[in-house]
């Protein structure tokens, strides 16, 4: 069985480019199974290429991408995709917009339903089912998208930016949220996010990614004990872990203190 003791998802030296320009260039890493990868890196380094690749919306053009060992050809059912908008349509209450996955895998009604109350209510949104997005703040809204995302129960979530048009106190609760969420089920997450802070907070290991090409500058353990509480980030662990990925970037050139 290939699965057996491949690695749970495997980045093997993958190349992305788009005519001239290479995105990401021989890049390999790997996530266990339950694990929360956080990736921060520069605009424009290649990170939502890299996630594209993992949902099999966009092929390799050299190496590969592995799901318990089997390559990535196509996309497949087992993921759930959280974009930085949380996209949803106008048109359709939260507990509708929720559905609509099971309604085009035209899975049972009922169930499908059941599940959706269950997971709105778990995000804070029990009573807004009936709610129409421009009834809903940002928050709610990406609320409702991180729902849509879990509602067929899939192995894997992928976080492409999904808190960055958030207000810092929503986007507070909302990693509070998650944390919880990701406790309880253990999904195996990768999440892209450009703030260190957010990624020291919510993740098992940091990636670090240069500018475009993309590749690994630095990887870091978090080794805070969860549940993480907001007052960690004025810890001293925290502060450290915060202080040295921001380093890795000024080395990198990505911050500078002067003007170039
Ligand atoms: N479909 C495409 N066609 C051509 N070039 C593309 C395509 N998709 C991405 N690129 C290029 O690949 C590079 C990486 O883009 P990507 O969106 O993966 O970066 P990113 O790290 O997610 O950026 P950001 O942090 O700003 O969202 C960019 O230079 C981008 O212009």
């Amino acid at each position: 069985m290939p699965g057996a003791t491949a690695p749970f998802i495997e980045f093997d030296r993958f190349t992305k480019s788009f005519d001239a320009v290479t995105a990401v260039s021989e890049m390999s890493f790997e996530l266990e199974r339950g694990e929360f990868l956080a990736i921060v890196g520069p605009s424009g380094c290649g990170k939502s290429t890299l996630l594209m690749a993992l949902a099999g919306l966009t092929q390799p053009s050299t190496g590969q991408v592995r799901v318990q060992g089997e390559p990535v050809l196509k996309p497949y059912t087992d993921l759930g995709f959280v974009f930085q908008g949380a996209e949803l349509l106008p048109w359709r209450t939260a507990l509708q917009n929720v559905l609509l996955q099971s309604e085009i895998r035209r899975a049972p009604r009922q169930e499908a339903e059941r599940r959706a109350r269950e997971l709105l209510g778990q995000v804070g949104l029990g009573g807004f089912e009936d709610s129409y997005p421009d009834e809903l703040s940002g928050g709610m809204q990406q609320r409702v998208a991180l729902c849509r995302a879990l509602l067929h129960d899939p192995q894997i979530l992928v976080m492409d930016e999904p808190f960055g048009a958030l207000d810092a106190l929503t986007r507070d609760q909302i990693q509070i949220d998650l944390q919880r969420m990701w406790m309880e089920r253990r999904k195996t997450v990768v999440f892209v996010t450009h703030s260190i802070d957010e990624a020291v907070f919510l993740a098992d290991r940091v990636l670090v990614f240069s500018p475009r090409p993309a590749r690994i500058a630095a990887e870091f353990r978090v080794p805070l004990e969860r549940p993480r509480h907001l007052s960690a980030r004025t810890g001293r662990e925290f502060t450290d872990l915060v202080g040295e990925i921001r380093g890795v970037f000024e080395n990198l050139g990505v911050l500078r203190e002067e003007p170039k």
